[in-house]
């Protein structure tokens, strides 16, 4: 595996492979999970070359204590990804992607202002500034997004349709522990007693996919999930909502098989998360 730090160096090199090799990207922001090598499995079975990038892209945090305390591991994640088969890791400085802060604005329409656009504003024009860049920089034939950020992949649908990137848009499934947490960088930030406590994510959702497949409605089964976290102090529901799984407006009715999504975000401590089902 190669590592790149420079845009200059890194083009150069792919500019050298690309007429011969299907490019896959898997983009993250590192404190890699298995969640991660999945992606980096899944591009280097469909790809001749696999680039990953690692960068914690500030613009997307709309937290300073969530940026300042995002986990930082480069030297195993760099380990990890030799493991997983990937042929080329670029970790750019803040400095080397924005030498200015950007001062763009993109507008992703609905997606704005449901769930994670309005819970955290401003998030998505900083992933939507940071994939292009990258889909500029490596203009990779196939990129790698996990179902558990299912916003962000609507959202990078809507970059690629709009800006007319030729990418691929590979959605893969989330990896989960055996406990049904979905992995997560920022899980790491749990405490042990958090840990212990943050699978009842997955099992909200459950419980709203076994209402609704036993016929109850979207309002109910939103119903139930908010009961279910009101009973416990623990945890502060931020939403829960039942989507098309690919525009992610709010369904009033269970849409064709794997067309609906329950989404959901609670904070546990001072940890923000996310899992969605879809079915
Ligand atoms: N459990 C998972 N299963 C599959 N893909 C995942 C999982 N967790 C993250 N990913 C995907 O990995 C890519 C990089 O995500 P990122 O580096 O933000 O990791 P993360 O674990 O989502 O961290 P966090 O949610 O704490 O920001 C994204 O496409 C994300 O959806
Ligand atoms: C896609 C991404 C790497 C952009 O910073 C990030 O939002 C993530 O890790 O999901
Ligand atoms: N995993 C999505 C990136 C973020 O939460 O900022």
């Amino acid at each position: 595996m190669i590592r790149f730090d420079t845009i200059v160096d890194l083009r150069r090199h792919l500019s050298t492979l690309r007429s011969s090799h299907k490019i896959g990207l898997v983009p993250t922001m590192g404190a890699l999970h298995e969640g991660h090598i999945r992606l980096v499995e899944n591009a280097k079975h469909e790809n001749g070359l696999v680039v990953s990038t690692i960068f914690v892209n500030p613009v997307q945090f709309t937290n300073a204590d969530d940026l300042a305390r995002y986990p930082r591991t480069l030297e195993t994640d760099t380990q990890k990804l030799e493991a997983a088969g990937c042929d080329i890791v670029f970790t750019p400085s803040v400095d080397e992607i924005y030498p200015e802060s950007p001062t763009m604005r993109l507008n992703f329409g609905d997606l704005e202002t449901l769930m994670e656009g309005a819970f955290r504003p401003g998030h998505f024009n900083g992933v939507g500034i940071i994939v292009g860049k990258l889909f500029n920089i490596i203009q990779p034939d196939r990129a790698y997004f996990g179902q558990k950020d299912l916003q962000q992949v609507a959202v990078v649908r809507r970059l690629i349709h709009d800006l007319s990137f030729p990418i691929e848009l590979i959605r893969c499934p989330t990896i989960r522990e055996a406990d049904g947490l979905a992995m997560s960088s920022r899980n790491r930030n749990l405490s042990s007693d958090e840990r212990e406590q943050a699978p009842a994510l997955f099992q909200a959702l459950t419980l709203a996919h076994d209402l609704l497949t036993e016929g109850q409605s979207p309002a109910q089964a939103k119903a139930a999930v908010t009961g279910f976290f009101s009973g416990n102090p623990n945890f502060r529901l931020e939403y829960v909502e039942v989507v098309n799984a690919d525009t992610m407006q709010p369904v009033g009715e269970v849409l064709a098989p794997g067309q609906t999504a329950i989404c959901l975000a609670a904070h546990l401590g001072r940890v923000r998360l996310i899992d969605n089902l879809v079915f």
